[in-house]
Formats: C-alpha cells, structure tokens, sequence
C-alpha cells in the first residue's frame, strides 16, 4: 500500500504523508536525511525559512535525481525583512532550494503579521506568488478561526492547509478550528502528532495506544498515525533512523482502527489538555 494522496481545493494533490525537517532537524544540514527520506518512498518534503536549513533540502532534491514533478515541497514564510515583499521572501526560499517553484508556500503563523491589515496584506502577497506560479498552493499554519476570518475576507484564493499541533491531547479543544476548516474544505496538516509517544508519554492516551498497537499488530506510534490518516489529516513527521521512516510507511499496510478504537483515542485525549507549540492556538 502506498501514501494516499488528498485533493486541494485549489484541485492540486498532496501526499498524506510528510517528511519535516524542523524540530529534531531544526538548523541541521539535512541533505541525507531527505535523501534517505526519499529513498524509502518519501515524496513530500516540509520545510521553512525558520529551519534554516533550506539550502540542504535544495541539495537533496537535486542529489535525489527524482524529477521535480514527483517531488511535493513545502516551505514557510515567518517574518519579512525590512520593505521585503513576500515574493522576495519566497524567491529566496527557491534559490536554497534550487527549483522554480514550491508545492505549497505557508505563513508560518499569524503572530508576527498582527497589525491591523498586515495579515490581509501578508495573504495578498502569498496570493501573488500563486498567480505567478512560484507556489502551486498557498496555506497557513497555527491559524486560529479569528485569523481565517481576516484572511477569507479579503481572499481571492482560500488557503489550502492549515498546519497546526495535532494529537488527542489538543484534539478536543481544536474540534471548532476543524469544523470551520471542514466548512470551507480546509485541509489540516497535522506536527507533534506523536507527542503521546514523544512529550507525554504518561497521559490517559498511553494504555490505550498499548491495547490498539496489540489489536492491530503495530506500534503505539502506527496507531497515532492511523488516527491522523482516518481522521483525515495530513501527517507531518520527521526521524533520522532508517527504522522509523519504515515504520511510518508501515502504518499503510495495518488494518485500519474501528469507530470505537477512534472513539476510545478521542475520549482518552479529552481528559487532558497538552500542547507544546504555538500556546496562542489556546484562544480560537
Ligand atoms: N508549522 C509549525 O509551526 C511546525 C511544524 N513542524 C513540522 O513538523 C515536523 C514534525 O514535527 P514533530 O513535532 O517532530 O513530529 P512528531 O510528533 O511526529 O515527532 C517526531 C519524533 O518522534 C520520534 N518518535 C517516533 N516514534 C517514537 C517512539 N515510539 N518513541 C519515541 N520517539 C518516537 C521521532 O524519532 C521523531 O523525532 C517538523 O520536522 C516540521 O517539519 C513541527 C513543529 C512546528
Ligand atoms: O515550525 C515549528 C517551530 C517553529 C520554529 N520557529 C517558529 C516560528 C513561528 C512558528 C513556529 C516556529
């Protein structure tokens, strides 16, 4: 079984699954991670001005020998230097890069652009640089509902995605940002999907993954990733070992959770509130 690919609602595709090269590869020279990323079966790649590591990407891309067209690469945009327009700012992203064009182009989050008609502005840039096929998709991350209302506004194209921390400890809190999403056929992307198994290993979710991963024949980690795919949602993960990009492409291969098993997740992760980025995502 191979990544399921979702539909935009720009009519552009992208794979469920994504190879990130932030948090644990966070201003690290990235070339063979991606590399190996992409050997193993990878084709999304998520990266961002912020990781400082665009450049490596770029070298991996081009070291991969796959075509461009096969690839599906992703950067951010944090904040704007003095004067710098956002094509500029992606321009440059593109140059480290060394391809014409991103897949999709994200604001990494509204709170550097909050000043009365920045944000509006910031979107009408990030629309630009669609009509001038350099992004083929634009989106946002760690939007909140009163971000999206600025934004949809103004818009002459909806963002695509909003990449925010998604897992059952944040789930709950989340569900009317993911209704209003759902409304207006907003994909999510999901980071820290795995913080049950990574930042809090000691919660109510724990004993339920166990008694999943032993249903299933997986791993406590195959099982978060099986409650993102049916949700859905789109996986933004990342390792350095050979194992663990397996065992994420495994989670194709399980049967999948039942609606109680999701249920059982949902319910587990409602009686504890547990988030480790963006803290603004707090207030929707
Ligand atoms: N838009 C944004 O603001 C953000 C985006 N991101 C993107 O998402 C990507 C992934 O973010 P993460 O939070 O790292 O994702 P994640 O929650 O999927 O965690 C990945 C980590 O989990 C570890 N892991 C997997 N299974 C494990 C197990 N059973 N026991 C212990 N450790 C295990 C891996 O080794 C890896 O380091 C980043 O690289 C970046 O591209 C990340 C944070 C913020
Ligand atoms: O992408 C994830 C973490 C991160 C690092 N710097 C920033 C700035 C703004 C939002 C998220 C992040």
């Amino acid at each position: 079984m191979s990544i399921p690919i979702f539909k935009l609602l720009d009519g552009h595709t992208i794979p469920q699954l994504a190879f990130g090269t932030g948090t644990a590869l966070y201003q690290q020279n990235v070339t063979q991670p991606v590399l190996a990323a992409i050997k193993a079966a990878y084709t999304h790649i998520d990266g961002a001005q912020v990781y400082g590591n665009e450049d490596s990407v770029g070298d991996a891309i081009v070291q991969s020998g796959v075509p461009r067209e096969q690839l599906f690469v992703t950067t951010k945009v944090v904040k704007l230097g003095e004067g710098e327009t956002i094509p500029e700012s992606l321009k440059g992203s593109l140059k480290k890069l060394k391809t014409d064009y991103v897949d999709l182009f994200l604001i990494h989050s509204p709170t550097g652009f909050e000043a009365p008609g920045r944000l509006e502005e910031v979107w009408k840039g990030m629309e630009e640089v669609k009509d001038a096929g350099l992004a083929k998709s634009i989106g946002v991350s760690n939007f909140r509902i009163k971000d999206f209302e600025r934004v949809l506004k103004i818009a002459k194209y909806k963002p695509v995605v909003n990449q925010i921390e998604l897992h059952p400890y944040v789930y709950k809190q989340l569900l009317p940002l993911l209704k209003f999403q759902s409304e207006h056929g907003i994909l999510t992307e999901s980071f820290g999907g795995l913080t049950p198994v990574t930042k809090k290993t000691d919660g109510p979710v724990t004993p339920v993954l166990s008694e999943l991963a032993n249903k299933l024949g997986g791993t406590e980690t195959q099982v978060l990733m099986k409650w993102l795919e049916q949700k859905g949602i789109i996986a933004v993960t990342t390792t350095r070992t050979a194992a663990r990009l397996q065992e994420y492409l495994d989670v194709y291969k399980l049967p999948n959770l039942s609606e109680a098993d999701i249920k059982a997740i949902d319910d587990a992760g409602a009686k504890l509130h547990s988030r480790h980025f963006a803290r603004h995502m707090d207030e929707l």
